[in-house]
């Protein structure tokens, strides 16, 4: 699992670290993680190529300084562009003229001309989209940028970006990753991530984001042992689809299908189809009738009329785990007595969209994570909020990130696949923070696989599953002793 960190913490974090070092080592430390990234990236041949530096007026500057230093010294031509040239890391700026640095306050030749640019404008303590003088010499690069800590423009606890900001093919951070690093636009304007350490890691508590990695989501994902059967593995009931809209119900049961073994029973009117595609569904046109499953699945296509509202009713007075996507959202959204109906404890996710999420807590806003937060607190409930980065929030203040790779998962139905994969895992007993967490990782996966380039649909991406499956299970084993 990795870790990530808000900037509060990174800076309470860095401030007792800083009481125990000698001044000036952690820079030089992080300045050298940067240096080497960047020797990388001018590979082969370093000697005589241009990096300019653009420095700001802080720390995030003075970390380009002193790589710059480093890089002169190996035989790179460095120009370092002041952007305030009263302000520049006093000692940084020293160690860059010592080595032979150039400096300037006039930068658009100096980038223009760059093999690589070092992006030190500004890190941690930025606020709001790149000034114009900043954004001007951002907007004449052509060459690859390595970004210090962060890309400049980006806000570093949200990962929005409302202005002009920079476009990174690759950031060094320092510490630990920060939440821009996972998150929307940011993780996108970060390219490839390095870490570098500077013995942050004791004074860092628990993350306020945790992302898994592949290893961690295959080693979690349920798969039968000699003593199971079909029983003793979970049993996902899925209640969706209706008239209109069947097709919701054959994704979201089909991916429950697929997820894991044991079995999965349908109540709905999309019966028939549902026995067509997946006849290993037990399914019957009435709740009644339906046997007992340990975790529902309820929402997708499934309406918003009475009829939705009795099933739902069912569902969460049966005192079972239950993820409640779509139309079962909208309903909570309006009938805010369904509520009640739950019992308290019983695990709970429900995954909105960015407008069903506003019908049920307002308007998401910026600030993705601490929306989700917002929701789970105030309903008790795992929310697992969709988007390019899917945020996922417990009541106790758990966020997991999926960062997803590719956006070939924003396509219809593919939500309903996702809701399957979580019924499925709340089944088999997961954690249901893990559950979404895990759903919507193998999910993403899914619909890179299959769409390999191309648009797809939800029912490619469905197919994928199992392929999803093997890859983060393989990714475990590789990693296990
Ligand atoms: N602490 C440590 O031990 C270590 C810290 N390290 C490094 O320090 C970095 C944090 O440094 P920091 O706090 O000095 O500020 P920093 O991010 O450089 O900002 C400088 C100034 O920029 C300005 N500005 C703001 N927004 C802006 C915008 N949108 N566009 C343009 N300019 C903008 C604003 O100045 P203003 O003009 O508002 O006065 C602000 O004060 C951190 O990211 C890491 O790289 C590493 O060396 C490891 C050890
Ligand atoms: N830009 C994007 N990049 C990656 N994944 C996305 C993007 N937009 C949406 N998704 C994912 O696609 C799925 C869409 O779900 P949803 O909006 O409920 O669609 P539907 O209701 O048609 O099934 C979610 O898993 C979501 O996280
Ligand atoms: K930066």
């Amino acid at each position: 699992m990795k870790g990530v960190w808000t900037t509060d913490h990174v800076r309470e974090a860095e401030n007792r670290l800083l009481a125990r070092v000698p001044d000036g080592s952690l820079m030089r430390k992080a300045a050298f993680g940067l240096a080497t990234v960047a020797l990388r990236m001018l590979d082969p041949g370093v000697v005589g190529r241009r990096v300019t530096l653009l420095v700001g007026a802080g720390n995030n500057g003075g970390d380009a300084l002193w790589a710059g230093a480093f890089l002169r010294r190996r035989g790179v031509a460095v120009t370092a562009v002041l952007l305030a040239p009263d302000r520049a890391h006093p000692e940084g700026l020293a160690a860059l003229r010592k080595a032979g640095g150039r400096v300037t306050t006039e930068g658009h030749d100096a980038v223009r001309r760059a093999d690589l640019v070092i992006d030190g404008i500004v890190g941690l303590s930025a606020r709001g989209p790149l000034r114009p003088a900043a954004a001007e010499l951002v907007e004449l690069i052509t060459a690859p940028v390595l970004a210090v800590d962060l890309p400049s423009g980006v806000e570093p606890d949200t990962g929005v970006v409302n202005g002009p900001a920079v476009t990174a093919t690759a950031t060094v951070t320092f510490g630990c990753h920060k939440p821009l690093h996972v998150l929307g636009e940011g993780a996108k304007r970060s390219g490839e991530v390095h870490l570098v350490d500077i013995g942050l890691g004791p004074e860092l508590g628990e993350p306020d984001i945790t992302v898994l990695e592949p290893a961690d989501v295959g080693r979690l994902w349920p798969v039968p042992g000699p003593s199971d059967d079909k029983y003793t593995q979970g049993v996902t009931g899925v209640a969706a689809g209706s008239a209109t809209y069947p097709g919701a119900a054959v994704l979201a049961a089909g991916a429950a299908t697929l997820a894991t073994s044991g079995m999965v029973r349908y109540t709905g009117p999309a019966a028939d189809p549902i026995r067509a595609r997946w006849p290993e569904v037990v399914a019957t046109g009435s709740i009644g009738d339906t046997g007992r499953v340990q975790a529902w699945v309820i929402g997708p296509g499934m309406g918003t009329g009475p009829g939705g509202r009795d099933v739902l009713t069912q569902v969460l007075e049966a005192g079972v785990a239950v993820c409640a996507d779509a139309d079962a959202i909208t309903l909570l959204a309006n009938h805010k007595d369904l509520w009640d109906l739950r019992e308290p404890g019983t695990p709970m996710v429900i995954t909105p969209h960015d407008r069903e999420f506003a019908r049920l807590a307002g308007e998401v806003g910026d600030d993705r994570v601490a929306a989700a937060l917002r929701a789970a607190r105030r309903h008790d409930v795992v929310v697992l909020l969709k988007g390019h980065s899917t945020v996922v929030a417990a009541p106790d203040g758990r966020v997991l990130v999926n960062p997803a790779r590719s956006s070939w998962a924003a396509t219809a139905g593919s939500g309903d696949v996702l809701s399957g994969l979580i019924g499925s895992l709340l089944a088999a007993g997961l954690d249901p923070w893990l559950a979404a967490g895990c759903a919507a990782a193998a999910h993403e996966l899914a619909g890179e696989l299959a769409a390999d380039g191309a648009p797809i649909p939800a029912g490619s991406l469905l197919s994928e599953v199992p392929n999803a499956i093997r890859v983060l299970r393989a990714a475990a084993a590789s990693v296990s002793p």
